[in-house]
């Protein structure tokens, strides 16, 4: 059976983990450029652990301008099977409130200025993201969060906005009423679809800061209204973190969903008509598969 190493790409006010054993700042090389940061390498329980600031420590990278592709091809070269996206979100939702936590388990994807695909001209493939996170991970995060006292909503649709700059008031509106978005935020788009592409296991766990702009009783949001938040969400992340390992356990039988087989048949492009300075850049995502 092979190992499990669990991945966990912190979002804003979670830019450390503690309690790893044998903890280590790594730096990895990826064809795909520099990851946000280094990676925190470790154990808890037995089981291995990777944390990758997304947005580097000391918050240094803008949504648009995370390196999505060298984190998660960092990542896939560390040997992670299963990644836990865990972000700050605006709620479209009374009942998700500040504090909560959501498993998002779909996406609406109105990011248009970030590399969406590992893939492209030499080595073109196609894999599905109908149900772009994976429900075995989900239920691990729910039932961590749960038993760490945590509120948690599992299910929603989680806006991805291109930002930096928050919604207008119409937009909020559109995608509550109109569209059903649940949450929103910046980051969980495209770094879902490269998840799926590297073959991982991807759960998001988005912990609402805010009620965005369209609740008539908390105005407009702001970043001081976020930031009041981070601190208590982040902590409760941790706790969440820390029973994971206890519920993947270190043995890891192959996803049930799939994920870990996504490549299988989504390549089209001929072997001989293939680039192979692409493919070699492909070895940690689809090495494979090719
Ligand atoms: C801190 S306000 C906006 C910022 O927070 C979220 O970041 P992340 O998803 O990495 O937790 C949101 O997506 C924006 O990037
Ligand atoms: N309202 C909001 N919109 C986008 N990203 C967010 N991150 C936290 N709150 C947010």
């Amino acid at each position: 059976m092979a190992t499990t190493r669990i991945g966990v790409i912190g979002g804003s006010g979670l830019y450390q983990i503690d309690g790893l054993q044998g903890a280590e700042w790594v730096s990895v090389d990826s064809p795909w450029g520099a990851p946000s940061d280094q990676i925190l390498t470790g154990t808890l329980e037995g089981v291995p652990m990777a944390f990758l600031p997304r947005h580097g420590r000391g918050h240094v990278h803008a949504p648009s301008e995370v390196p999505y592709r060298a984190n998660i091809d960092a990542l896939k070269r560390l040997g992670v099977t299963d990644v836990i996206s865990v972000s700050a979100c605006g709620s479209f939702r009374e009942e998700m409130a500040p504090g909560h936590f959501v498993i998002v388990d779909q996406f609406i994807d109105r990011t248009r200025a970030r590399p969406g695909s590992f893939f492209g001209t030499g080595c073109v493939a196609h894999v599905s993201i109908a149900h772009p996170t994976c429900a075995l991970l989900s239920t691990a995060a729910e039932e961590s969060a749960r038993a760490a006292g945590i509120t948690v909503h599992r299910g929603g649709t989680y806006l991805a906005m291109e930002g930096p700059q928050f919604s207008t008031l119409a937009e909020s509106r559109m995608y509550r009423d109109q569209w059903g978005a649940d949450v929103i935020g910046m980051t969980n788009m495209p770094e879902a679809r490269l998840a799926r592409e590297a073959e991982l296991c991807y759960a998001s766990v988005a912990m609402v800061t805010d009620y965005d702009s369209w609740h008539p009783d908390h105005g407009e949001v702001d970043i001081a209204t976020i930031v009041a938040t981070l601190g208590a969400n982040a902590d409760n992340a941790r706790a969440l973190l820390r029973g994971l390992p206890s519920r993947l356990g270190p043995g890891r039988a192959p996803c049930p969903h799939g994920c870990d087989r996504a490549l299988d048949h989504a390549i089209l492009t001929a072997p001989e008509h293939r680039d192979p300075a692409l493919v070699a850049r492909l070895d940690a995502v689809a090495g494979r598969v090719l």
